[in-house]
């Protein structure tokens, strides 16, 4: 596969790719390097761990090395923790052109913020809802000039759903220039393909990993059926069974809530399993603190929400379990994509009740991949079950009377507050926006009523005429 130089890497950029490990271009990169520097729209579908990252951040220095100047390029991604490791390999690959980025994500001091894109940083990278958040309340910084509109995680970036980002996506498409290039990525991608075109101003290039298996060779996929009340005693002795045969591995589990996730990370601690937890709940500096002791391996287990699911890049997982199994076959391809990166082997077992088992052929069917049975020792899990489950009910008590729901709520008022809003005002306006949204439906359903009676009468006044016309007709021929 050509090198880094035959893409049209000017070659302090190739030899800096090469300085930080990437001495080859992955197919991702050298098929979308050339045609994002030949200024055409890109769309990259490859799977996990291929180096999409490296795709955008390359051209995207190369062209800032020929025509520097703030703000240039825009990097939208679905999560705090993905904006950061973006901009580190910004930072890392930039280094030469002294590269001044900004990172503008929610749980984060949101004047420090403005005070930095008032600065014209080069490379801003975003999650949608913070950034939003500066075009409606500030006019101190311009996206009017930047040259590249970057999409990472793009189909998660335009899913509609609770989460959705629509509104801020909206915002944030009315303040960039429609003259730009527009670069979007994920491993997912086919899905949200029409909508996603429909970003991208010019007929975009578009390139798709050619595999027709959707995760990578190097992954082991496995499942463990489970009945649904002992899957925590499975879940136990699977992690026993991988510390006791490779004490050095790093394990990811997936669950479905904040709360299970909060749980099983007590419980883990109870059984003198060391765990962090990673979820929505956490506060940011917990959730970046969280992530950091895993990453360095001072901790050997994350046990994280579908917030890390997508992106994040931890060359040390070597296991990922699926405590849940996921909902959406393209849930599962990421989870399972933290592991078995970038030419490495991995494993991930997903724990099935006799409740998923529909799921799973929903995920095989897209991934056209059979997952294989883990198998375990049932005695050995037998002889933990009534242990676990007693220490899993302690835990719920526990965090309980932590009044962790109410907790959810405080949270959302101190994280308010932190950035600057009066939570009192949110509430009030949210409760405004209700009203007008309740006043808006009750008008339309006034209308529709009104227009309903209004044909019912139309209607009926021409049956009366039809009616009045057929007796002068009936009259008149009996004369
Ligand atoms: N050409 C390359 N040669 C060697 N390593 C590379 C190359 N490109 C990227 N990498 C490394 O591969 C790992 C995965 O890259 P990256 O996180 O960009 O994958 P991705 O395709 O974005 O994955 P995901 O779909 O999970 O977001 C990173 O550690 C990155 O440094």
């Amino acid at each position: 596969m050509a090198a880094f130089g035959a893409l049209g890497l000017a070659a302090w950029l190739a030899e800096q790719a090469r300085r930080v490990g990437m001495v080859r271009p992955s197919a991702v990169q050298a098929a979308c390097i050339p045609p994002a520097l030949q200024g055409r729209d890109c769309m990259g579908c490859a799977k996990t761990g291929s180096g999409k990252t490296a795709a955008f951040v390359l051209p995207v220095l190369q062209k800032l090395s020929e025509d520097p100047y703030g703000i240039f390029c825009l990097v939208l991604t679905p999560t705090r923790e993905l904006a950061y490791q973006i901009a580190e390999q910004f930072r890392v690959l930039g280094k030469p052109l002294g590269l001044k980025d900004c990172i503008v994500v929610g749980g984060m001091d949101m004047v420090a913020q403005a005070l930095e894109l008032s600065r014209k940083p080069h490379v801003v990278i975003a999650t949608p809802g913070r950034l939003a958040d500066h075009l409606r309340s500030s006019n101190t910084f311009s996206l009017k000039k930047i040259k590249f509109l970057v999409l990472d995680e793009a189909d998660r970036l335009l899913e509609q759903g609770c989460t959705d980002f629509t509104k801020d996506l909206e915002v944030i498409l009315g303040a960039v220039p429609a003259n730009r290039q527009t670069l979007l990525f994920s491993a997912t991608l086919t899905e949200t393909l029409n909508e996603l075109k429909s970003l991208a101003m010019n007929k975009p290039f578009f390139w798709e990993s050619p595999a027709e298996v959707r995760t990578v060779d190097e992954l082991d996929q496995r499942y463990l059926l489970v009945p649904e009340r002992v899957k925590d005693a499975y879940l136990v002795h699977l992690i026993q069974t991988f510390q006791d045969e490779h004490e050095d591995w790093s394990i990811m589990i997936f669950t479905s809530t904040c709360k299970d996730c909060q749980i099983l990370n007590m419980m883990l601690k109870k059984f003198n399993f060391p765990s962090v937890a990673l979820h929505s709940m956490m506060k940011q500096k917990q959730r970046f603190a969280a992530l950091a002791r895993f990453k360095s391996s001072v901790f050997k287990i994350l046990i994280a929400t579908d917030v890390a699911a997508r992106g994040l890049d931890i060359p040390t997982v070597q296991v990922v379990i699926n405590h849940n199994t996921p909902g959406l076959p393209k849930i599962y391809i990421h989870r399972v994509g933290r592991t078995a990166r970038a030419g490495r082997h991995g494993i991930a077992i997903t724990l099935v009740t006799q409740y998923d088992i529909h799921l799973v052929h929903a995920i095989e069917e897209q991934i056209k991949t059979k997952l294989q049975e883990f198998s375990v020792e049932e005695r050995a899990v037998l002889d933990i079950l009534t242990q676990v489950n007693v220490v899993r009910r302690e835990c719920e008590i526990k965090l309980e009377a932590s009044e962790f729901d109410e907790k959810k709520e405080i949270n959302k008022r101190k994280q308010m507050i932190l950035e600057g809003k009066d939570p009192d005002l949110e509430e009030k306006r949210k409760a405004e926006l209700a009203k007008i949204k309740r006043k808006n439906k009750q008008f339309r359903d006034s209308v529709r009523q009104t227009l309903q009676e209004r044909t019912q009468l139309q209607v009926k006044r021409k049956l009366q005429k039809r009616m009045r016309r057929r007796q002068r007709l009936a009259a008149k021929e009996e004369k």
